[in-house]
């Protein structure tokens, strides 16, 4: 389909926006452009080349940009597109890579094993070619459904923060410059271009619940929760998650002992802090431990378990991989014992663990 059917907003490429969206790139050496040849990811591709162009020509330092696209190996159109978004990056001057999945994606749970699959590979890539930062073309649209998928999921604080424009991905920085940004903006770049882009059917696709929350969007932002409107709740709700983890790093000066394989805490310590900052001090403790985040619900079942648990008494709960063992003046976090096959209970573990299990 024709880009040209969005409305163009009044945002010239050579404006004060472009700069600011991009600024984080001049923190980097080299940045890989993850662009998968839908409107988005081709607006990036141009608006980052005529950055990095403006910048250059007035002479600051701006790092190197290289594109590379995910063939997943899903629709029979995807070579084609790929290779499109490589005739463009070569028109642009920058360097392009195809870049295929190590393994099929099973046949369930695709989206989601689509996404990981993709992050390795880009990973992998930016390193082969030595990139510090990979940058994906995630617009203010995207930053509202993130919100509403993760209010419906029943996400905490933390988690309503959505995308945020900057984070670690295993020592490299992923970067999302294109937050303040509306897809029909982005349409309108490629419009104004001459660029065409494909489509991905799937971001239509009903049995997604991601395109279904699309499709709501409209009347939601007919009754006033437009994108902006989520999107700077997001904001706000990045800068509280922000302060509530200084405090509890605070918290854990104090409180967070290692010894031996496990996290030990001052019982009445850790019951003393405010629910919040104690939730996220055994959160962080069961990560630790059991290497996996766990689940906000069940953490707060824990939280609720251990503050109920009468004076004198102890017990213990296992969660996402960890074992939490509450004794009459320590809670002490450790990695559970590896469960026996086909039983789902953890093997040779304590009464209070077994407890757990049923
Ligand atoms: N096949 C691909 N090849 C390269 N980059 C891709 C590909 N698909 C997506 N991306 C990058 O990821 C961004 C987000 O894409 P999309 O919204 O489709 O992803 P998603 O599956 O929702 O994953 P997530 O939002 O968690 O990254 C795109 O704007 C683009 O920068």
């Amino acid at each position: 389909m024709p880009a040209a059917e969005a409305a163009p907003r009044s945002r010239g490429p050579g404006d004060a926006a472009l700069a600011t969206s991009f600024a984080p790139f001049e923190r980097h050496r080299k940045v890989l452009l993850a662009v998968s040849g839908g409107p988005d990811s081709t607006a990036l591709m141009l608006l980052a080349s005529r950055w990095r162009a403006a910048m250059a020509e007035a002479s600051a330092k701006v790092p190197e940009l290289a594109v590379a696209t995910v063939d997943h190996g899903l629709r029979p159109d995807a070579r084609a597109e790929a290779e499109a978004v490589g005739r463009l990056a070569g028109a642009l001057g920058l360097d392009h890579a195809v870049l295929g999945l190590p393994r099929r994606l099973p046949a369930t749970g695709v989206q989601e094993m689509a996404r990981n699959a993709r992050y390795d590979v880009l990973l992998a890539h930016a390193r082969a070619i030595g990139a510090d930062a990979i940058a994906t073309a995630h617009t203010g649209d995207d930053q509202a459904e993130t919100v509403l998928f993760r209010l419906m999921r029943g996400s905490g604080l933390s988690g309503l923060a959505a995308i945020p424009a900057e984070r670690d991905l295993e020592g490299i920085v992923l970067l999302r410059p294109l937050l303040g940004w509306a897809k029909d903006e982005l349409i309108a770049v490629c419009a104004a271009a001459g660029v065409d882009f494909a489509r991905d059917p799937s971001n239509a696709d009903p049995r997604f619940a991601r395109a279904r929350l699309r499709a709501l969007m409209p009347e939601l932002a007919h009754e006033g929760l437009d994108a902006a409107r989520l999107a700077r709740l997001a904001a706000r709700m990045a800068r509280a998650d922000a302060a509530l983890e200084a405090a509890t790093d605070e918290a854990a000066a104090a409180l967070w002992r290692e010894q031996g394989e496990g996290i030990t805490f001052d019982r009445a310590g850790l019951l003393a802090q405010p629910a919040e900052i104690g939730l996220r001090l055994i959160g962080r403790a069961v990560e630790r431990a059991g290497g996996r985040a766990p689940e906000l619900a069940k953490l707060e079942a824990v939280q609720a378990w251990l503050s109920a648990l009468p004076a004198g008494t102890g017990g213990a709960r296992t969660l996402a991989g960890a074992l939490i063992r509450a004794g009459q003046v320590r809670v002490t976090v450790r990695q559970a014992p590896a469960r026996r096959p086909g039983t789902g209970r953890p093997g040779g573990a304590s009464s209070g663990a077994r407890e757990n299990a049923r």
